[in-house]
């Protein structure tokens, strides 16, 4: 049994057809990339994977139970985590702070109890979240890190910290949306063997990239989207020989 699967997802906005059509499956501890010129759908793929969309028709399922038309915190809770296209830290929290607002998803800590200090169980459940953030930013390489005001961080750190946010709700499945987007070619190494480490951990990651060394390097599969249509689908190597995909994609990516 595939971990997620999309059948024939669609959605459109108005006369737009945004993701049309969309037959996909991500198997159990694979690297899969999604790969496709600007406004392909790629991030709709993923808003409607996490519930922010609901598909116009189609359905998608996680560990074979649908998940097409639930709220964004279940489907969180069920195991996705993602990151998104832009930073989206809290700036006046800390770098522990912001991966524990994560955290909550999956615990019965809320923010108000926390503050308030109501009952022992809090303080204690408290804790145990603590030391799970840091094992979070330990993954990352961000434990040393944990006191310092987000907004600190230089920005490869702070991406890497949205991952360590994500891992906060012990996802099976991690969405990273443009991981790699303004970081310099050392911060990519770094991000790269982190996905890998990620994964390794029993984690399986599909991402969204526009890197194409950085996605060559790392995936197992790729899949292309054109037009919110799947044009193309295999192997990196296969994947980067289709003609069609460089028609759509490819071709342009190389004049950038
Ligand atoms: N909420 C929305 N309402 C209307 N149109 C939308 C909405 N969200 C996305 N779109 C449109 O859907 C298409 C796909 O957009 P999307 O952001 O998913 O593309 P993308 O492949 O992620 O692009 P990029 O690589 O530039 O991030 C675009 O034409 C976009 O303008």
């Amino acid at each position: 049994m595939s971990l997620l699967k999309l059948d024939n997802v669609t959605i459109r906005f108005g006369g737009l057809v945004a993701v049309d059509s969309v037959n996909l499956t991500v198997e159990q501890g694979e690297i899969l990339a999604l790969i496709g010129p600007n406004g392909a759908g790629k991030s709709t793929l993923f808003n409607l994977i996490t519930g922010i969309y609901s598909p116009t028709a189609g359905s998608i399922s996680f560990k074979g139970a649908t998940i097409s038309g639930q709220k964004t915190h279940r489907i969180a809770a069920a195991g996705i985590g993602r990151t998104f296209q832009n930073i989206r830290l809290f700036p006046g929290l800390s770098v522990l702070e912001n991966v524990l607002i994560g955290s909550h998803t999956r615990g019965k800590w809320d923010l108000a109890g926390s503050i308030l200090k109501l009952a022992p169980w809090v303080r204690r459940e408290e804790g145990e979240l603590v030391e799970w953030a840091i094992e979070c930013l330990k993954q990352v390489d961000l434990a040393h890190r944990a006191y310092e005001p987000s907004t600190s961080l230089p920005y490869g750190e702070q991406r890497r910290l949205e991952i360590a946010r994500a891992l906060a709700i012990k996802p099976d499945l991690i969405l990273l949306d443009e991981p790699a987007a303004g970081m310099n070619p050392q911060e990519k190494q770094v991000l790269l063997e982190m996905v890998r480490k990620i994964r390794a951990a029993g984690i399986t990651v599909f991402l969204v990239e526009h890197d194409m060394k950085f996605v060559m390097g790392l995936s197992d599969r790729i899949a292309v989207l054109d037009y919110g249509v799947k044009i193309a689908e295999g192997k990196p190597e296969a994947v980067r020989a289709n003609p069609q995909v460089i028609e759509a994609y490819l071709g342009k990516a190389a004049v950038h």
